[in-house]
């Protein structure tokens, strides 16, 4: 696993949109996975200057790691609406570039078993962009998740609840009980995976992502078994981080080409 320590959220931003520019170079009709919630923000607009700078992102597929069950469709804080909004008008990508599961389904199963194969004949994953929760979730894989899951339905904790009342009005009531999220299995599938955290408030989760044990408990650990993974955070969410010497120099020493 790669740690990269930036200094803040503007230069995480340029960093990983730059990734995602050099992966569009390569593969134009890449698909990019995104994350929602406010932590990837800055990549959306940093992607963004790159796309108004002459960045072809034309062929560019984007699709979602989440969503809410039982929203109605349209709903603002549907993670299908967040996603149209921060990334797929905001990059200016055709409407059918985007794939999703589908929260408002009456078959939650058939729902969650269609996007998985929804993925796989699109190709897979070429870069999964990930959040992190205060208590160590990616998507919304809680913790004791299984490290094998696929997308499935899954009940979310009073802490995230609470962590995401605030893009509900702060009205906890409003904030669903149940989400459908790609499983650990399934985004350890991404070719690279790219994981943001900032802030004091994400220090401990990452701590335990990068130099904790393997553990269902912190699911974000499960980036441990990925041969290509890539954590970039600011300098208070790698606070915890007892090998932050090691990871500074490490990046300053890294040869030019490799990129991220
Ligand atoms: N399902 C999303 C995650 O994908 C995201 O990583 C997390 C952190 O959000 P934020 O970046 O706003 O802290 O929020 C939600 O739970």
């Amino acid at each position: 696993m790669e740690v990269v320590i930036v200094k803040d959220k503007a230069a995480q931003g340029e960093l990983v949109a730059a990734a995602v520019a050099r992966l569009v170079g390569e593969k134009p009709d890449a698909l990019l996975g995104v994350a929602t919630g406010s932590t990837p923000l800055p990549v959306y607009e940093a992607l963004a200057a790159l796309v108004a700078g002459g960045l072809d992102v034309s062929r560019l597929r984007v699709c979602q790691l989440d969503e809410y069950v039982g929203l109605p469709a349209g709903h603002p804080e549907s993670y299908r609406e967040v996603v149209r909004k921060e990334v797929v008008q905001r990059l200016g990508l055709p409407a059918g570039s985007f794939l999703g599961p589908d929260g408002g389904a009456g078959d939650i199963v058939a729902a969650c078993a269609a996007y998985e194969r929804v993925l796989a004949e699109a190709g897979g994953v070429d870069l999964q962009i990930l959040g992190v929760g205060t208590d160590g979730h990616i998507g919304f894989n809680e913790p004791c998740s299984s490290l094998a899951s696929r997308t499935r339905i899954k009940t979310l904790t009073e802490q995230t609840r609470v962590d995401n009342a605030r893009f509900f009005g702060d009205d906890l009531s409003q904030v669903p009980q149940h989400v459908i999220t790609q499983g650990i299995g399934t985004i350890l599938e991404a070719r690279h995976l790219v994981l943001l955290a900032t802030g004091e408030g994400k220090a401990e989760a990452v701590a335990a992502t990068v130099e904790g044990p393997l553990s269902a408990l912190v699911p974000a650990s499960a980036l441990q078994l990925h041969p290509h993974a890539t954590v970039v955070v600011d300098e208070a969410a790698a606070s915890r981080l007892k090998l932050a010497s090691y990871f500074k120099a490490t990046y300053a020493h890294k040869p030019a080409w490799q990129g991220l």
